[in-house]
């Protein structure tokens, strides 16, 4: 009989099983009313992974990065985050289908956040047009946001996200409402992002996206986790039978 596979454990787990994760999940699990939107689960977050969370609707992704992010609360078990001198959490930032944009301008939209994030008043602007040109939004500074394309409007949020120097990024479904065009713009930026040590979760239904992307792979069905492997092993390892059918369900994948 096969070991259970949510057992698995990255092929880098030898190397760094004495690194300190960025995030840890013990038992942790989620309720919604007595709703077991995700049955308690152990997880290692470490710096410098980009993990994608799949599953089909209703699985458990967004409950799970929400959860990962500090959103929502265990319901059972704990989540350990290590703090910083002054108690802080790792800076974090999360991304959404549908960016949260105010009626302000592109430039006023990330003043906003730069000054949410507590960033000094001398330093905003600078990090501000940093961030715009960054993305290349340069140019639509003074535009009202949300009269952007959707694509830029994703730019906009990785911009706002940048800019507040996370050393984690969630992103849930970032760009399923985006053309293939504005798609690769976005993965090449957290791809970007990632090679300058962000630490990536995200969510997605695009099975080319997470093999463009990831480095470790977590299956969910049910609010269960069925599996989490290396990326490469994820899809050319084979998975178990409910795994297997969502590949194949999914596919052809773009
Ligand atoms: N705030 C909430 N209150 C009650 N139930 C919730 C809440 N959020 C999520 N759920 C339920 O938890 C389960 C998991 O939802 P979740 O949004 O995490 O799935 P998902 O995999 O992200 O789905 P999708 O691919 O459609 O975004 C679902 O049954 C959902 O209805």
């Amino acid at each position: 009989m096969n070991a259970p596979l949510h057992l698995e454990r990255p092929v880098l787990a030898t190397a760094r099983a004495a690194e300190t994760p960025l995030i840890e999940l013990r038992q942790a699990g989620v309720c919604f009313a007595g709703h077991e939107a995700l049955q308690p689960l152990d997880l290692h977050v470490h710096a410098g992974e980009r993990i994608v969370l799949l599953g089909a609707n209703g699985s458990g992704k967004t409950t799970l990065l929400r959860l990962l992010h500090g959103q929502l609360h265990c319901s059972s078990g704990e989540r350990r985050v290590p703090r910083d001198a002054q108690g802080r959490e790792p800076q974090q930032a999360m991304l959404f289908q549908r960016p949260f944009l105010l009626r302000l301008s592109v430039w006023r939209n990330l003043l906003l956040a730069l000054w949410l994030a507590g960033v000094p008043r001398a330093e905003r602007a600078e990090r501000a047009a940093r961030a715009l040109a960054r993305v290349g939004l340069e140019e639509h500074a003074q535009r009202p946001a949300r009269v952007l394309s959707g694509g830029q409007q994703q730019r906009l949020a990785l911009a706002r996200a940048w800019a507040v120097h996370p050393q984690i990024l969630f992103l849930d479904e970032p760009t399923a409402s985006l053309d293939p065009a504005a798609k690769r713009e976005v993965e090449a930026l957290v791809l970007e992002f990632a090679a300058e040590g962000m630490t990536v979760l995200m969510s997605t239904h695009n099975l080319g996206q997470a093999k463009r992307m990831a480095t470790r792979v977590i299956y969910l069905e049910d609010g269960r986790l069925v599996v989490d492997r290396p990326v490469e092993r994820f899809f050319n390892d084979p998975l178990p039978p409910e795994a297997a059918l969502f590949l194949k369900g999914e596919l052809p994948w773009h």
